[in-house]
């Protein structure tokens, strides 16, 4: 069986990486790609369901689980705990299927120190003035929660040089089919494209 691969995803608050994410799966059959779903102790909001924008858990359930190594990473992000589920993950890797996730850059060094093969994508906005409008387009958050975000925008937007990929999301089809490419071309390489082809190959080079 072909191991699925792990996509790390990251991008300031606003950048559009939800979006993108969310239409990608759109168009990609669920034995193909996932979306991991994280717990955290943030409250829940308007318009969420529990089990599906996230599993959203007490702190001290969140702190048993990491008591317990329940997370592949963990992070505090905005003074709120966030942890991605590693049973949960290595469960859907192997049986082949490519698993998404929507994570800070403090999770994204944890992964990549314990699973070099992940890839990372880096998403920025076009400008500061976009951001910002589109912050307030998702009509959210008050004036105050608006401010903070943009500081905390740039504190994670100077990390982006640790990623493998980079897309600026500035019209929302363009960068969708960057996102789309960076899949099609990492199921392309040779490691993964052997084994998916094997009897053909073996075929191909018999006497
Ligand atoms: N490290 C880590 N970060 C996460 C996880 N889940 C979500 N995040 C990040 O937490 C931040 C806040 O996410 P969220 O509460 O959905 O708020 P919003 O995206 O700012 O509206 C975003 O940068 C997410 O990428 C996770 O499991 N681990
Ligand atoms: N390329 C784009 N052009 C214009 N608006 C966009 C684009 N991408 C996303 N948006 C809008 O910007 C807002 C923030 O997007 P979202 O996916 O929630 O961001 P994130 O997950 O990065 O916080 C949403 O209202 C979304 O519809």
């Amino acid at each position: 069986m072909v191991h699925g691969t792990l996509y790390i995803v990251s991008a300031p608050s606003g950048a559009g990486k939800s979006s993108l994410i969310q239409a990608l799966l759109k168009t990609q059959p669920l034995y193909d790609t996932q979306v991991s779903i994280s717990h955290t102790t943030r409250p829940i909001r308007p318009g969420e369901t529990h089990g599906e924008h996230y599993f959203f858990v007490s702190e001290a359930e969140f702190t048993r689980m990491i008591r317990e190594e329940c997370f592949l990473e963990y992070a505090n992000v905005f003074g709120n705990y966030y942890g991605t589920s590693r049973e949960a993950i290595e469960q859907i890797l192997s049986t082949g299927v490519d698993v998404f996730l929507d994570i800070d850059w403090q999770g994204a060094q944890q992964i990549r120190e314990r699973m070099p093969q992940a890839r990372s994508i880096f998403v920025l906005p076009p400008s500061r003035e976009e951001l910002d409008r589109r912050l307030r387009g998702r009509g959210q958050d008050s004036e105050e929660v608006i401010a903070r975000r943009m500081a905390q925008a740039v504190a994670e937007m100077s990390h982006y040089a640790e990623y493998d990929y980079l897309i600026v999301n500035d019209e929302f089809n363009t960068a969708l089919m960057d996102l789309k490419t960076i899949i099609r071309a990492e199921r392309l390489r040779l490691g993964r494209q052997k084994l998916r082809h094997d009897a053909l190959i073996t075929k191909l080079l018999a006497d």
